[in-house]
């Protein structure tokens, strides 16, 4: 039963996947019809929803704040929001959507409404990325190498238009531009090498595709995906494995389990998280004591 008094903002990105403000605006009334007070305030700019999610927390505005976009929007209102105790709704109308498919937010809007409305609710434990850009929450991934110099490459105008095909083109670009220097990666203290590094704490990637056999969501802890092999060839191997699922397979691929990791690069190179270009190496990663309640 929902509470008399439960009220959500929803920060909603108006330029997240391919701008859905109607699905929005139908959502506030499938909370109403829920039970719950609603309404929409939307961000203007880059960092944003971080602002807004903030001056909610801080004004107790509300029990609930849903972050209507993809995993970037979620990133930013969670980076106001951990550790607060007041709820995150995920209302999945971005590109990806990675974390929304973790968790198993319903992409039917009509139950994710009575979901946020019932209560029921996860929690999880954001890591926390410093980069050339300061320190920032992340709630699905972190990527140097080859990944995130597609993610700088990716046109915003073309993925408006496009959605996932832009990241495909990207890709094609990527492929013949990406140099492959060799990155040291100090994974709780201890040094490896890689030629791309993939730091989760869930276990999807891009959507549907399985990067790693568990979830990290629910500890304090991440997995640390290590790709050994450089090249075109390579990273197309991989592509392919990650698209069969069986990536963790690889002989050249390591997972490792941490706490904290330290990525060192012969020169400065695009960082991305929660798939938006964040700053460039060398950067650290660990577990801030902040959890995040989810509706699920
Ligand atoms: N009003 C705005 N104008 C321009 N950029 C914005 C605005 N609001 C948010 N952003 C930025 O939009 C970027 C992309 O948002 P988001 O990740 O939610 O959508 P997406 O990329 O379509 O989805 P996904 O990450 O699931 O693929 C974020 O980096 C965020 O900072």
């Amino acid at each position: 039963m929902p509470d008399q008094n439960a009220k959500a903002i929803i920060i909603m990105n108006p330029t997240a996947g391919r701008r859905r403000m109607g699905r929005v605006v139908r959502f506030v009334r499938l909370l109403q019809q829920a039970g719950m007070q609603a309404q929409i305030v939307s961000t203007r700019y880059r960092g944003h929803a971080t602002v807004l999610a903030r001056m909610a927390v801080q004004e107790r505005a509300c029990t609930h704040i849903v972050a209507a976009g993809g995993d970037g929007t979620v990133a930013e209102v969670a980076e106001s929001m951990a550790g607060s105790g007041i709820m995150l709704g995920i209302l999945p109308v971005g590109t990806a959507n990675v974390l929304a498919r973790e968790l198993r937010v319903p992409f039917d809007d009509a139950s994710n409404a009575r979901n946020i409305a019932g209560g029921a609710c996860t929690v999880i434990w954001p890591g926390c990325l410093r980069s050339s850009e300061g320190a920032c929450l992340f709630v699905q991934m972190v990527g140097v190498g080859f990944d995130a110099h597609v993610v700088h490459a990716v046109s915003t105008r073309l993925k408006k238009a496009t959605g996932r095909a832009a990241y495909v083109l990207a890709t094609l670009g990527s492929l013949w531009k990406y140099t492959f220097p060799t990155m040291t990666v100090c994974v709780d203290g201890v040094s490896h090498t890689a030629a791309s590094v993939i730091v989760s704490k869930g276990a999807l990637y891009a959507g549907k595709y399985i990067l790693t056999p568990r979830s990290m969501q629910e500890s304090r802890q991440f997995s640390v995906v290590l790709f050994g092999a450089a090249g075109i060839g390579n990273s197309i191997r991989y592509a392919i494995a990650l698209l069969r699922g069986n990536l963790s397979r690889q002989k050249d691929v390591t997972i490792l389990t941490a706490k904290t990791v330290e990525i060192n690069t012969p020169r400065n190179m695009p960082v991305q998280s929660d798939g938006d270009a964040r700053g460039l190496t060398p950067i650290r990663i660990d577990m801030p004591d902040r959890a995040l309640r989810i509706a699920v």
